[in-house]
């Protein structure tokens, strides 16, 4: 079953069409990343899915409701969360305490305890809980982020280039992290541009090109393509 259906997305930047005409269909529990060149239009997509962007036309419907209209607190409201590319974490506050913000609306007391404890050996930051989150490795950072993200629990995570400016043994074990909140039944929508991670943790993969989905399927098929290699993959293949 569809969780997240795009019908006939179109956006309008003044002349310039970046998104057009978009059918994406993603199924409820998979791991989904869209590649494509830069100006592809991916970051654009993620916006209007979360509402932040209103289309000029076309429809989004989530676990089968029409939430085109719906502003951007009622989509998170309903399961939608995402990790913007720039860290969100709150600087000047501790480990610990970035994470009591995301999860002090819904959880008290010592279920708030117990919840942050959770995240923190999720995420593999118990160690460095006191410290300022302005002081973390920059993957560090993006795990906390990942970890405020998905402290709710959403029905779908959205991640606009999770592992940019991670060394390849943080990119793997972002992976790896995608793939335990996936084992969980969270279904994920990653916006990539390292193939390893690709190859590592998508089930599909959609190539967007020029505001157009332009070829979708397995990883091995997209590398395959030489329609793809020619507009995308020349600059990524040897990663794959
Ligand atoms: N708010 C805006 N106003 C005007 N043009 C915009 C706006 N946001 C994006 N664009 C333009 O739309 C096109 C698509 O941008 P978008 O950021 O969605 O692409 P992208 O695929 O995410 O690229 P990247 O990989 O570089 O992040 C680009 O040409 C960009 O300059």
């Amino acid at each position: 079953m569809a969780l997240l259906q795009l019908r006939g997305l179109n956006k309008h930047f003044g002349g310039l069409h970046v998104t057009n005409q978009v059918n994406l269909s993603f199924e409820t529990g998979e791991i989904h990343c869209l590649i494509g060149p830069n100006g592809a239009g991916k970051s654009t997509l993620f916006r209007l899915i979360l509402g932040e962007y209103a289309p000029g036309s076309g429809e989004i419907f989530f676990a089968g409701e029409n939430i085109t209209a719906l502003k951007s607190f009622a989509r998170i409201a309903r399961g939608l969360s995402v990790k913007f590319q720039v860290p969100g974490v709150f600087k000047g506050l501790s480990v610990r305490q970035n994470l009591e913000i995301a999860l002090q609306r819904t959880r008290h007391g010592a279920e708030l305890d117990q919840e942050i404890d959770r995240l923190l050996a999720f995420l593999g930051l118990e160690a460095e809980q006191k410290q300022t989150a302005g002081n973390l490795s920059h993957g560090q950072k993006q795990w906390l982020e990942i970890g405020m993200a998905t402290s709710l629990k959403p029905r779908m995570l959205l991640l606009d280039e999770p592992t940019a400016g991670m060394s390849p043994e943080e990119t793997f074990q972002t992976g790896e992290m995608v793939k335990r909140l996936n084992a969980g039944g969270m279904t994920v929508l990653a916006i990539e541009h390292d193939m390893a991670f690709v190859r590592q943790v998508a089930q599909r993969v959609t190539v967007l090109h020029l505001g157009q989905v332009f070829a979708q399927g397995s990883i091995d098929d997209i590398v395959a393509d030489e329609r793809v290699a020619a507009i995308y993959l020349g600059q990524a293949h040897h990663h794959a």
